[in-house]
């Protein structure tokens, strides 16, 4: 077991280059938002574009669209009936689940025409679509961010056994294609490679909706910037929850919004960090 540290997230933040363009910095194609759960998209976006990724589209019902650009005029936005197999094409990372509700035909697009080379995150309602119809995981670069209960239906492990690592590793054996899990909860684990990674940061001023969503969007903006992925969904995790520490000292609840607009300030923190250090300093632990 590794704790997420500071550490481990400045290493992955550096400073841009000056020669480089929005298509430096990754294409996120967010898919989600039924009729209902157009904020779960929103707070995917929002969250996506605050962290940098070069371009951000959102494939939803359409009745989201106008609220969608009247918050965030950087986003693109299509039909996820209609326009989904062409704008799959184009996106290094695909977000797929955040408010999707039961729209099971838009997922079986997504898991259809993704490729092997691009980054798939599965959250929210795509993964319990996907319990519900037995659906196996996609050749592809897999990131699953469950809840406990979403993992208790798509692992098949039970909330109380999610406490014992061993349980949720056999559970991940399982899949062929080895996904990254991040497994949310007030101790939030990430499972990579061979490691567990334990959050230490955040608390429960982040019991609000919206804050998976917000999460699941750092990790898609993150994904598009920065290779290689492991890594950079662990700084994904560890910034989500350590911005709302921050917020907290002056916040009795840190929403999903407000750690979104803190996000460009708390990379610029990490970036000015990573080129101040001497790197022997960086290995050591926090
Ligand atoms: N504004 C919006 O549009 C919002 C949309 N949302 C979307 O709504 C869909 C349904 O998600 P829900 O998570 O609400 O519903 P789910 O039915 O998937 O999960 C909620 C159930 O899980 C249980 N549970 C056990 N442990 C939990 C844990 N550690 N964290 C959360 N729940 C736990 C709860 O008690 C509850 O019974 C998702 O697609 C999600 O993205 C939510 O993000 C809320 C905000
Ligand atoms: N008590 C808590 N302490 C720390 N983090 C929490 C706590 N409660 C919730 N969170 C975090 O909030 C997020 C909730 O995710 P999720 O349930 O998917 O939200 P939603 O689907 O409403 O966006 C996770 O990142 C989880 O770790
Ligand atoms: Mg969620």
């Amino acid at each position: 077991m590794i704790n997420l540290s500071h550490e481990l997230a400045a290493n992955v933040i550096t400073p841009r280059n000056r020669d480089s363009f929005k298509g430096t910095y990754g294409h996120v194609l967010i898919v989600g938002g039924n009729a209902n759960l157009g904020g779960a998209v929103i707070m995917n976006a929002q969250a996506a574009v605050q962290s940098g990724a070069g371009l951000v589209t959102v494939a939803t019902d359409l009745t989201n669209k106008t609220a969608i650009h009247a918050r965030l005029p950087e986003v693109m936005v299509v039909d996820y009936q209609s326009d989904l197999t062409q704008t799959i094409k184009k996106a290094d990372v695909v977000l797929v689940g955040s408010g999707l509700g039961e729209e099971i035909g838009v997922l079986n697009q997504v898991l259809a025409h993704i490729q092997p080379k691009q980054t798939l995150i599965i959250d929210g309602s795509a993964l319990t679509m996907m319990a519900e119809q037995n659906l196996s995981l996609p050749n592809a670069k897999v990131v699953l961010t469950p809840h406990q209960m979403e993992w208790q239906r798509f692992g098949e492990v039970t909330i109380a056994d999610q406490a014992r690592e061993d349980a949720n590793w056999e559970a991940l054996i399982n899949f062929k294609t080895e996904p990254i899990l991040v497994l949310k909860s007030s101790a939030t684990q990430v499972y990579l490679k061979d490691d567990m990674y334990q959050l230490t940061v955040g608390g429960p001023y982040q019991a609000t909706g919206g804050m998976g969503d917000t999460l699941a969007g750092m990790v898609a903006g993150f994904a598009a910037q920065f290779q290689p992925l492991g890594p950079a969904v662990l700084a994904a995790v560890y910034c989500h929850s350590a911005i709302a520490e921050d917020l907290s000292k002056a916040a009795y609840v840190t929403l999903p919004s407000t750690i979104a607009a803190a996000i460009p300030a708390y990379m610029q923190r990490l970036a000015q960090e990573s080129i101040s250090k001497d790197p022997v300093d960086t290995k050591q632990e926090e």
